[in-house]
C-alpha cells in the first residue's frame, strides 16, 4: 500500500432494532426485536497521497462520517483495512491520535467552560509540545485565523465561526501530518469561510499536511480540492480530479467567440463542435466524444482563430455533482 491514508475494501455495517408501529407492535418488538442491518460503508478503496487535499463527497447519509470515524479510530470496520500514516487507526488509537488532527464541524474538542488559552495549554501538555514550539505555532495560527481577539473568552461564549477556528488550531497544535475535517465550515459566514480555506491551503501547500475533507459546499471543493472521491449509499462511485469529473458529468460548457474576420472558415476542432454561427459570432461546445475541459477548449479556439472577444459558460460544480449523483443513483 502507498499513501498517507490507505483504505482497502473498508466496510461498516450497523445493526439496529426497529420498533414496530402501534401498541401491539411495540409489545412484539419487546419480546422479539426485529434486527436490521444498515451497510453504511461498503467495500471502499482509495488512497490519499502525502501533502494532498482530498474531498470526500456524497449526499446525506452516503457514509462519509462513518468513513472518517473509522480513519480516526472512533469506529472499527466490519471488514477491510485502513492505515493512516502507517498506523491502523482502530487498533492503535493512541499512536493514531498523535499522527492526526480532526475537526468535526458540529462538535468541539475544547473545554466548554475554560477560556480558549487554557484549553490550548491543556492540549500542549497532553501532546507534550515543547513551550517554544507551542508559542511559535500559536503565533502562526493567530496570523492566519485571527484568534487573539478571543484568547480569553470561554469556549461556551464563542460564536460558531470563532469556535471552529479555535478547533482547527487546536487540532493542529501537535503538528500532525494528517488532518480529517468533517464539514469544517458548516454554518460559517463567507468571510470566515474564506479565512479557513486560506488556512487549509497554507497547511497543505506550506506545511505539507495531508487533508481529508467532507463538505456539501461546492465552492469549498473548487477552491481547495484537486481530487474528489464520491460515495453514495456507502459505495465509492467515483475517484478522480475535478477536471475528470467535469469532463464526465459537466459537458455543458460553451465557448463564445467573436472572430476578427467574419469571413473566416470555421471548422470543428478535436472534441469541439461548432454549435452556432452568426457572422463573426461563433459558439463552440463539446462534440459528445471525449470532450476537452472548458479551459482546454478555450485554449484550442484561441490558438486556431483570431478573435476580438471570447467568453465561456461553464456548468458550475453544483450542476456537475448533481449529474454525478443522479448517475450514481441509477447504478
Ligand atoms: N451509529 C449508527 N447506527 C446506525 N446507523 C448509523 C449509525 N451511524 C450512521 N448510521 C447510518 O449510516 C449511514 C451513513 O451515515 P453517515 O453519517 O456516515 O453519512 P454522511 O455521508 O456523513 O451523511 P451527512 O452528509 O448527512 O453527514 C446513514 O444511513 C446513517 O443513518
Amino acid at each position: 500500500m502507498s499513501g498517507a491514508i490507505q483504505v482497502r475494501g473498508l466496510s461498516r455495517t450497523f445493526h439496529t432494532t426497529v420498533r414496530r408501529p402501534g401498541f401491539a407492535g411495540a409489545l412484539r418488538s419487546l419480546v422479539a426485536p426485529e434486527r436490521v442491518a444498515k451497510h453504511a460503508v461498503s467495500d471502499i478503496t482509495f488512497d490519499v497521497d502525502s501533502g494532498e487535499l482530498l474531498a470526500l463527497l456524497g449526499p446525506n447519509g452516503a457514509g462519509k462520517s462513518t468513513t472518517i470515524k473509522m480513519l480516526t479510530g472512533i469506529l472499527t470496520p466490519s471488514s477491510g483495512e485502513a492505515r493512516v500514516a502507517g498506523v491502523v487507526p482502530y487498533q492503535d488509537r493512541e499512536r493514531n491520535a498523535r499522527n492526526i488532527g480532526a475537526v468535526f464541524g458540529q462538535r468541539t474538542q475544547l473545554w466548554w467552560d475554560l477560556p480558549v488559552r487554557e484549553s490550548f495549554t491543556i492540549l500542549r501538555d497532553i501532546y507534550e509540545v515543547p513551550k517554544a514550539e507551542h508559542s511559535a505555532r500559536l503565533a502562526e495560527f493567530d496570523d492566519l485565523l485571527a484568534l487573539s481577539s478571543f484568547w480569553d473568552t470561554r469556549v461556551r461564549h464563542l460564536s460558531l465561526g470563532q469556535r471552529v477556528r479555535c478547533d482547527l488550531a487546536a487540532a493542529l497544535l501537535h503538528d500532525p501530518p494528517v488532518v480529517f475535517l468533517d464539514e469544517p465550515t458548516i454554518g460559517m459566514d463567507v468571510v470566515v469561510k474564506e479565512q479557513v480555506r486560506e488556512f487549509l491551503r497554507y497547511q497543505v501547500e506550506q506545511r505539507g499536511r495531508t487533508v481529508l475533507l467532507t463538505t456539501h459546499d461546492m465552492t469549498e471543493v473548487e477552491r481547495l480540492a484537486e481530487r474528489v472521491v464520491l460515495v453514495n449509499h456507502g459505495r465509492l462511485v467515483l475517484d478522480g480530479t475535478l477536471d475528470e469529473i467535469r469532463r464526465k458529468f459537466g459537458s455543458t460548457w460553451q465557448v463564445r467567440a467573436t472572430l476578427t474576420d467574419p469571413h473566416t472558415e470555421v471548422v470543428a476542432l478535436p472534441g469541439i463542435a461548432v454549435v452556432r454561427r452568426e457572422g463573426a459570432r461563433v459558439v463552440f461546445g463539446p462534440d459528445g466524444s471525449a470532450a476537452p475541459t472548458v479551459h482546454q477548449a478555450l485554449k484550442s479556439v484561441i490558438e486556431r482563430y483570431e478573435v476580438t472577444d471570447i467568453a465561456l459558460d461553464e456548468a458550475d460544480l453544483e450542476d456537475v455533482m448533481r449529474a454525478a449523483y443522479i448517475q450514481a443513483e441509477a447504478v
